[in-house]
């Protein structure tokens, strides 16, 4: 029987507007992910979907509903929650293996147990042969496994990723989705996952959910019927492509409805 992951329940986010009027980024969403299942977001610009992982995170309080992660709720940060950002969070002055450990550090992880589970999430992500390396000497695709590594060398169960590959060229930000992919099936965390990408969202994923433009709502939810075995060869595959003309269709209609808003306010 499935186990309760993350349960999203009526939530709503309104940001007061100084001067200018209130947003409410995120209206009336409530879904579920069961425990160890990969779901992404997808929606336009400015939609929502940040502040939609900031609120599972912790670090946002919504203004309405809750969050329950394994079924106990959620009320501020909170060590069962993992976090990778767009950003480049290593630290430069600490090598790989360093940096990997920093996060069970701050968790008063025994300093053995660092040391032996950085070596392994460091061989999870590829990055052998890496250890003692700065992140001046990695490429940015490098630095991101560094900072997967961290977050997955403190054994959170629920793993929120907001972008973490924007900064990456498009081939790199393939290769990396296939890679996450394969560590995810390893690991087994459930994952919720922030993108504009399309094909990253199919790639990764074995749910992806549409946002619509703001207020942000969930306007649909489509199970990605690949194999689970897949990696990135697969973006060249029928089913692929018709899994993104039916997600575009709907996005397209949002992108474009965000666009006029936004032309028409400017
Ligand atoms: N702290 C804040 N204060 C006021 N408004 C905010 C704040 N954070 C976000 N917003 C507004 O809420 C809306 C949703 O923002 P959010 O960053 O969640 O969207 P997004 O879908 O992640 O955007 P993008 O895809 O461009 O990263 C936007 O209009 C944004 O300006």
């Amino acid at each position: 029987m499935s186990q309760p992951g993350i349960q999203i329940s009526d939530l709503s986010v309104e940001f007061a507007g100084g001067d200018a009027d209130p947003v409410t980024a995120v209206s009336g969403v409530s879904q579920e992910i069961d425990a160890h299942r990969f779901v992404s977001i997808v929606g336009p610009s400015g939609c929502g979907k940040s502040t939609l992982l900031n609120v599972v995170a912790g670090l946002q309080q919504p203004t309405a509903g809750s969050i329950m992660i394994d079924g106990k709720p959620v009320t501020g940060p909170d060590r069962r929650i993992g976090l990778v950002f767009q950003e480049d969070s290593t630290l430069p002055w600490k090598t790989t293996t360093d940096n990997v450990a920093f996060g069970m550090r701050i968790l008063g992880v025994a300093k053995r147990d660092q040391q032996r589970r950085a070596q392994e999430m460091i061989d999870l992500v590829g990055l052998q042969g890496f250890e003692q390396s700065y992140p001046a000497m990695l490429s940015g695709g490098m630095r991101q496994r560094v900072a997967l590594a961290r977050t997955l060398a403190q054994q959170p169960s629920v793993l929120l990723m907001d972008e973490p590959f924007a900064a990456l060229d498009q081939q790199t930000r393939i290769l990396l989705g296939a890679e996450v992919r394969r560590i995810w099936r390893q690991t087994k965390q459930t994952v919720l996952f922030v993108t504009h990408d399309l094909s990253e969202a199919i790639l990764m994923s074995q749910q992806v959910w549409v946002m619509s433009y703001r207020p942000g709502r969930i306007i649909d939810v489509i199970d990605v019927d690949l194999p689970d075995d897949r990696d990135a060869s697969v973006v060249s595959t029928p089913a692929f492509n018709e899994l993104q003309n039916r997600i575009w269709s709907t996005l397209q209609q949002e992108a474009m409805r965000g666009f006029v808003a936004e032309s028409t306010a400017a």
